[in-house]
């Protein structure tokens, strides 16, 4: 279907008279224009409360963009989306995370297939397997019960599981045996070496998370650990009966969409979590990837991960676009970077136990929506996603909040935090203190999104300051406010940024499913370890690169001092 670029389209040029209008005003001055701003720009959804009124926008930008959303067809993509269309065009297949936390009573048939009773038939083999972890019966090849299990992935395979195990790690369930979860993603082998020289051979499990099962940082990572294991598991004075495939079968898991790849690589069958090509690697969280997180939260508190995430999908699809989270977090979006030319932004959580909650938005958001060919692959006229960065808002203050305050680039903030904290800690007297410091917290964040926004006009008067004393405020940000950090608001949170990725992609046209901007560098490593290696010469190499390689050699023919 043809249909004219989104930056020809009635609501696009009116969006760019609108901002030839407002673009210059003052965020403070939207305040003294417009009273009741937070009821007007404010929405609750599945334990969640946007504030999008530090934005720097009316209401008549918010009905012109939902003007431009309707133009772009969101709400038939939305539909599309969740009904299993083939959207990822680039690789002809649907994006189905949505059908991973759709409940058992759900129906979905998607190109004939049942896609609930798969999905649930998969989240039962992880419960068993759970289930076995946490009774003490997963036991290594010696016979003792598995306690630590480090996970092997990289990118999607990562980022989520570890960003949720720390989020939630106050859920353990109580009365369980105990396992620890590492998370080893570098190629480098760092991380896995720190594991390796802490952890007990005969009580360590790895899951070896890929969904493609060849990248090269998560098998390197395997097949040091496989020989970890056993060099130490097997030969010498070591128990009878300990065999290379008992070893095998009870260290390691693999989760893939790929179950040849995993069992050439030789793990049990019965030992495999399958997923499927519809899930995207940076989507995957919700099934098999997240074997981590249930055998940290357990399976009860997994499964109300999907259930929070299914209540904003249920919001997303039923919810008028102007009342709809994910669509309204978009749009402020679209307006920053289109409108008002802001193309930086930033991710500055206020709770410690979202520490990698802006490194998981870093591949969810540039990812997918790093994009600049549309779905006909012809170049777009216009910016798509900002770039994107985080830390945790406390820390950042003392580091990078001088560029934001003071800065010369524009940067749109999104500050997240929960309401309430630590009223549920047994000890009053702790728990005092602690209230008292989430409160702390709270304040720091909400007084740092109303210094951004008013600048110098938040002061009282003082008279005049010199430059370096004056802050020009006028960065806008939106704020989340999570009821209380659970599973379920946690799953929310994370598929409320899935569908505003989703959001964006439609308007600008682009395919969000797709990540082909990695591959080159991929297939450049491989040659340049070939080099490296001295299998292959250094002809047609750039003067640089050269150089490089031979400062490596240089090194390493040097006796070691
Ligand atoms: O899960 P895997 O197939 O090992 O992929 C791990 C990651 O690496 C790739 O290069 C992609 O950029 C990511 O989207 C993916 O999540």
């Amino acid at each position: 279907m043809s249909h004219p670029p989104v930056e020809q389209r009635g609501a696009w040029r009116a969006l760019a008279d609108h901002a030839d209008e407002i673009g210059q005003r003052h965020l403070r001055d939207f305040f003294t224009d417009q009273q009741g701003r937070f009821a007007t720009f404010s929405r609750q959804a599945a334990g969640l409360t946007l504030d999008l009124s530090k934005q720097r926008w009316n209401e008549t930008t918010l009905s012109l963009l939902l003007e431009l959303a309707r133009d772009a067809g969101v709400p038939n993509a939305i539909r599309g989306l969740l009904a299993g269309e083939r959207l990822n065009l680039s690789e002809n297949r649907p994006a189905l995370h949505t059908a991973l936390r759709l409940p058992a009573d759900a129906r979905l048939d998607v190109e004939g297939e049942d896609l609930v009773t798969s999905v649930h038939a998969t989240l039962d083999r992880m419960a068993s397997m759970v289930e076995r972890f946490h009774s003490g019966q997963w036991r290594g090849a010696t016979g003792k019960p598995i306690r630590d299990v480090v996970n092997l992935g990289v990118g999607g395979s990562d980022l989520g599981p570890l960003m949720v195990t720390h989020a939630l790690a106050d859920y353990r369930p109580e009365g369980v045996h105990r396992i620890d979860v590492h998370f080893a993603s570098t190629m480098d082998g760092s991380q896995l070496a720190d594991y390796l020289s802490r952890l007990n051979p005969e009580t360590t499990l790895f899951v070896l998370s890929s969904k493609s099962f060849t990248t090269i940082d998560t098998m390197t990572n395997a097949r040091t650990a496989r020989d970890w294991l056993k060099a130490r598991l097997l030969g010498g004075d070591r128990e009878e009966g300990v065999d290379e495939a008992l070893v095998m079968r009870q260290h390691f898991v693999g989760v893939s969409a790929s179950p040849e790849k995993m069992r050439e690589w030789g793990i049990a069958d019965e030992h495999q979590l399958e997923f499927w090509e519809w899930v995207g690697g940076r989507y995957s969280l919700w099934g098999g990837i997240g074997l981590p997180i249930a055998l940290v939260v357990g399976m009860q508190n997994f499964r109300e991960l999907l259930a929070g995430a299914h209540d904003m999908d249920r919001h997303f699809s039923e919810a008028e676009m102007s009342d709809n989270l994910p669509v309204l977090l978009a749009l402020a979006g679209i307006w920053n970077v289109n409108f008002l030319d802001i193309r930086a932004h930033s991710i500055l959580p206020y709770d410690g136990r979202l520490e990698y909650f802006a490194a998981y938005l870093e591949q969810l958001e540039m990812e997918s929506n790093g994009k600049s060919v549309n779905h006909d692959g012809e170049p777009v006229g216009y910016s798509t996603c900002p770039v994107l960065w985080g830390q945790l808002g406390p820390n950042a203050q003392h580091a990078f909040y001088q560029l934001l305050h003071q800065g010369t680039q524009s940067v749109e903030c999104d500050f997240i935090a929960p309401r309430v904290r630590y009223d549920d800690v047994a000890d009053p007297a702790t728990r005092d203190h602690l209230m008292s410091q989430h409160r702390l917290t709270l304040s720091n964040c909400f007084a740092q999104s109303r210094a951004l926004m008013l600048g110098d006009a938040a002061l009282e008067d003082e008279g005049p300051r010199p430059g370096h004393k004056r802050y020009a405020g006028n960065q806008p940000s939106s704020t989340l406010l999570l009821d209380r950090l659970t599973p379920r608001t946690l799953g929310a949170l994370v598929a409320l940024y899935e569908h505003k990725v989703f959001v964006q992609a439609t308007i600008w046209d682009i395919n969000p499913f797709d990540q082909w901007g990695v591959e080159l560098g991929k297939t450049l490593a491989g040659e340049t370890q070939r080099i490296l290696e001295h299998q292959a010469g250094l002809d047609g190499m750039d003067d640089s690169t050269r150089g490089l390689i031979e400062a490596v050699w240089a090194a390493e023919s040097r006796e070691p001092e």
